[in-house]
């Protein structure tokens, strides 16, 4: 009897579950089974059925709000249609991966929601599903699982009569490998081949629109309900741009954006973000294709290889295209290697000593030298091809490149405030690595370079570049203030608001104190009842929010026994919020919880209360 086939599909934002899923077929194969991996919308909905995938896993992470990753929302939207077949998977047996990050309300919407509906479907699972914290740290519980898992797994895809036979000796699981193991993470399979255009003027007309940019349909694209996708985004010109930070504050440069939207049928709400499709640098672009040996006008297509049936393969290359193009829209190569890359750079190193540096970073050995080397020392891809000398081909290389994905921006103005324009606040990233060289971050320094002539006062009309702008929703703090102050504006005669606290962090009042106008402008006019800035470094001791926070816990506690408080919470995931949770725990944990030390287990199940009514949103970022 024929081994049923291992089918791994993923939906990954930023490049985890992508690389867990390849682990996991790469750990498959290993055993003997046969193991394709794929994303999910790749794959597509259609595809799935109990005789082409008698054995799944499924790995997936979630965006925004609980939202499904950009390669998996399609298959997520589709999975989640009512009226489906109710035994459309019968037979078919899963198990589900979830990664997560539980500072976010929605934790691990996307793969619970997964699972939930293929067990509607009629499949059953072979192995415990995990939801896997960022909080706890993703490693170690995804290996505790992946070593329970994949003995099960072997066990599922035995054909049914050997089954029998061999249950015996597969009874006990494959003992987990040794935390010290220095096996190397397998070779991800390439999944596809390149093919060199020759034909001149086939080759001339995709450059000529590669260099003409968005057509004059794309950039008029108008989606009746205001819904745009990174696929169909809305092209909204940038109207204005200045800086939020003045030179005093050094290497914090925090940048102002207007982007002109009337007419795109959006409505905006406050906590809303903005999805930008960014380019990588063209210095890091002509330096990559020149290590790899490579002509940046070079135009090539892809086809899948013999014996890969996936219906959209690597759909964000949009094929054919140049080399240029490629690096520059549509794999992200700025972001630190994953495991499966360096093993594939490993593979085509010229020196033995270099080969066996990488394999060692990707074995569990090797774990510390890959967070101190890679995590910590951010090299880039050409970083690591320079130190290394290796000169991987195209094929497997864009295969095992993440996609260019958008970046969310909290929109940092309210539709009610100013109509036709939406506006965001980003720092910039740029900083020298370890290694030496400059690390710049793809969107924000796209955005700097966009804005330019803006920042310089060169600026002709109000036609701009045209950055995409699909509609995300998650929370943002001025958007909610800029709204409240209308919405206070329009209110019945009679009404009356309750009171709004703003406690806000920055460093320096005289260097990155952002809005400052705005703001006080709104505890003026009683938008706001009380604004209290932490400035970090204004004096000795650093000062931030959450010291402000317990400095009034008696106040707050007061405020938030109403049964309507809410209480939003937006800017930096690993600390600020952690800092404020643990804070907002105390004071609703009751007064003295702060003197005493007590501990505030019931101020953390109040907040999760709040949570689960919608009172306590976070819109945070690490
Ligand atoms: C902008 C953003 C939004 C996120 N939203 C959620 C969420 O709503 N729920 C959740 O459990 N995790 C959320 N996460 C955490 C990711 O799911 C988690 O970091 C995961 O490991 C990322 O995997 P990926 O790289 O495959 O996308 C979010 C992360 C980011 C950066």
């Amino acid at each position: 009897m024929r081994q049923p086939p291992v089918t791994v599909l993923y939906g990954s934002q930023t490049g985890t579950a992508q690389e867990i899923a390849q682990n996991i077929g790469g750990r498959a194969r290993e055993l003997g089974l046969v193991a394709k991996v794929a994303a999910l919308d790749e794959f597509g909905l259609d595809a799935l059925t109990p005789a082409t995938v008698p054995v799944l896993v499924l790995v997936s992470s979630s965006t925004g709000d609980g939202d499904p990753p950009d390669n998996a929302a399609r298959f997520y939207g589709q999975i989640k249609k009512r009226g489906q077949q109710p035994d459309r998977l019968k037979g078919m047996t899963f198990t589900v991966l979830g990664l997560g990050d539980s500072n976010y309300t929605q934790f691990c919407r996307v793969p619970r929601a997964l699972r939930s509906q293929v067990l509607a479907l009629g499949a059953g699972e072979f192995h415990p599903g995990k939801d896997a914290d960022e909080v706890d740290g993703l490693e170690d519980v995804v290996e505790a699982w992946l070593d329970q898992m994949l003995p099960a797994l072997k066990r599922a895809c035995l054909p049914t009569v050997a089954a029998e036979a061999a249950s015996e000796g597969l009874k006990e699981p494959v003992p987990p490998e040794h935390a010290a193991s220095t096996k190397p993470v397998p070779l991800p399979e390439c999944r596809i081949e390149v093919e060199w255009l020759t034909d001149r003027s086939a080759t001339q007309a995709v450059l000529d629109k590669e260099a003409a940019g968005a057509t004059a349909e794309e950039v008029g694209h108008r989606d009746p309900e205001g819904l745009y996708s990174p696929e169909q985004p809305f092209h909204a010109p940038l109207i204005a741009a200045r800086w939020l930070t003045t030179s005093a504050a050094g290497d914090r440069r925090v940048l102002h954006c207007e982007l002109g939207v009337e007419g795109s049928g959006a409505r905006t709400h406050p906590g809303d973000s903005l999805g930008v499709k960014p380019a990588n640098p063209p210095a890091l672009v002509s330096a990559l294709a020149a290590r790899l040996g490579l002509e940046a006008s070079a135009v090539f297509d892809v086809r899948p290889r013999p014996g890969v049936a996936t219906q959209h393969l690597l759909p964000h290359l949009h094929t054919p295209c140049s080399i240029g193009h490629a690096l520059t829209e549509s794999v992200d190569i700025a972001a630190p290697p994953r495991k499966s890359l360096l093993r594939l750079l490993a593979e085509h190193c010229a020196g033995e000593e270099a080969r066996q540096t990488l394999l060692r970073w990707t074995s569990r050995a090797g774990r510390d030298e890959y967070a101190k080397e890679v995590l910590e020392g951010r090299p880039s891809l050409l970083d690591l091809l320079t130190r290394f000398d290796s000169r991987p081909p195209l094929a497997p290389l864009l295969d095992a490149l993440p996609a260019l994905v958008p970046r969310l921006y909290s929109i940092a103005n309210a539709a009610v405030a100013q109509p036709g324009k939406v506006a965001m606040a980003l720092s910039i990233v740029r900083f020298t690595k370890a290694c030496g060289t400059e690390h710049e971050g793809v969107a924000t320094t796209w955005l700097e370079r966009t804005a330019a002539p803006l920042l310089q006062g060169s600026w002709k009309g109000t036609e701009g570049p045209t950055p995409a702008v699909p509609r995300i929703p998650i929370y943002f703090r001025s958007g909610f203030l800029q709204d409240r102050r209308h919405r206070l504006a329009a209110a019945a005669p009679g009404f009356e608001a309750g009171p709004s606290w703003l406690f806000f962090g920055c460093r320096h009042p005289d260097q990155d104190y952002l809005y400052k106008q705005e703001l006080e402008e709104f505890e003026a006019d009683g938008t706001l009842s009380r604004l209290s800035v932490a400035f970090s470094r204004q004096q000795a001791r650093k000062v931030y929010v959450q010291h402000l926070v317990e400095r009034h816990a008696h106040e707050l506690a007061a405020l938030l026994a109403h049964p309507a408080a809410s209480i939003f919470v937006c800017g930096d995931g690993a600390s600020m919020a952690t800092g404020v949770n643990e804070a907002l725990a105390r004071v609703l944990t009751g007064p003295g919880a702060f003197a005493s030390g007590a501990d505030w287990k019931a101020g953390a199940a109040a907040l999760a209360a709040m949570a689960r009514e919608g009172r306590y949103v976070r819109d945070i970022w690490s």
